[in-house]
């Protein structure tokens, strides 16, 4: 079993410790707070707790087991002893540009770094490090656990090794791989993060309500959700700087986040983890808007 180093420990972070640690992996979960390493551990007690009932056929797992296999810690030089790092910090170039010479210096020579980016060029990220024939995109869906399918990121230096490693770590905690090329948004987030915008567009423009536009996707489309729910369980903070990555990257005006994103990212109705986005979702703990919301 690798050790498994998760930095961020944020919407991503929490259901990727959760992951590997449940595949019985040793895991180093990082984060810059001990309240948001707090509401990880008590995110994932609940989350292992309920997991018979989202999945009754799959293998049970009792929550202290899963928990004892973490540690939770604000200090990266525990990644020191790590075999693979995945990074999920916040989808903000000054974040993880701050991050990767600090990963870089305190892990192994032989390290990889798996990038879970919404829409960063993992060959941007890999520029930072002095290692980047072992930068892969690691880009998880959401809720990391549950979703069967990893879309992996093929950097212009990504050693093939590191893409057999990879995929061959994912594969042991259920996980199939898509190994696409690097691009902007790569496959999934190019065309996905375009159709949220556009259902936010539609919403600001008065053409629909928003459970009317999520239930088209659903009853026409036949979509397990509809694009505005899925903002919502995405963040609408990471929708957001996931579309201005995208606007950057291509200069194009296409991506243009919408003003109504932008309003409710400012009011702090960031979705699912802030309990309001374009829906309304019960909370199961309340949470610190100074704490979720990070520059
Ligand atoms: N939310 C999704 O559905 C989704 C899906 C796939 C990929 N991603 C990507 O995963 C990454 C994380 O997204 P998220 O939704 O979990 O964001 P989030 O805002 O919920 O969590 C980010 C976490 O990173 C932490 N952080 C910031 N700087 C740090 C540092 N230097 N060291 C350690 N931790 C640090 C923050 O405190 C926060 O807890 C982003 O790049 C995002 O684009 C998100």
């Amino acid at each position: 079993m690798k050790r498994i180093g998760v930095a961020g420990a944020g919407t991503m972070g929490i259901g990727v410790a959760q992951l590997f640690a449940q595949g019985g992996h040793e895991v180093v979960l990082v984060d810059v707070a001990e309240e948001i390493l707090d509401r990880a551990r008590r995110a994932i007690d609940r989350a292992v707790f309920l997991g018979p009932l989202v999945r009754p056929h799959a293998e049970h797992h009792p929550p202290d087991e899963v928990l004892g296999r973490i540690t939770f810690t604000t200090a990266l030089a525990e990644l020191e002893a790590v075999d693979f790092v995945v990074e999920n910090v916040t989808e903000d170039w000054r974040v993880k540009s701050a991050l990767y010479p600090q990963l870089d210096q305190v892990c192994a020579p032989g390290t990889a770094f798996g990038v879970n980016t919404s829409a960063i060029p993992i060959t941007k990220v890999a520029a930072l490090t002095g290692r980047p024939d072992r930068v892969i995109g690691t880009h998880f869906m959401n809720p990391a656990p549950l979703k069967p399918t990893v879309e992996v990121v093929r950097g212009t230096y990504t050693s093939p090794a590191t893409i057999e490693e990879t995929t061959a770590l994912l594969a042991g905690v259920g996980k199939a791989c898509v190994v696409v090329g690097d691009s902007p948004g790569f496959v999934t987030n190019r065309v996905a993060m375009l159709t949220v915008n556009e259902a936010v567009f539609l919403l600001w423009e008065g053409v629909a309500s928003a459970p009317d536009i999520d239930r088209l996707f659903r009853q026409c489309f036949g979509h397990a959700m509809g694009p505005l729910a899925t903002a919502d369980l995405i963040g609408l903070d990471t929708v957001l700087r996931s579309l201005e990555v995208l606007y950057d990257e291509f200069n194009d005006p296409k991506y243009r986040p919408c003003p109504l994103l932008r309003s409710l990212v400012y009011a702090g109705r960031t979705g699912r983890k802030a309990g309001q986005g374009f829906h309304t979702y019960e909370q199961t703990e309340p949470v610190d808007q100074k704490v979720s919301v990070t520059p």
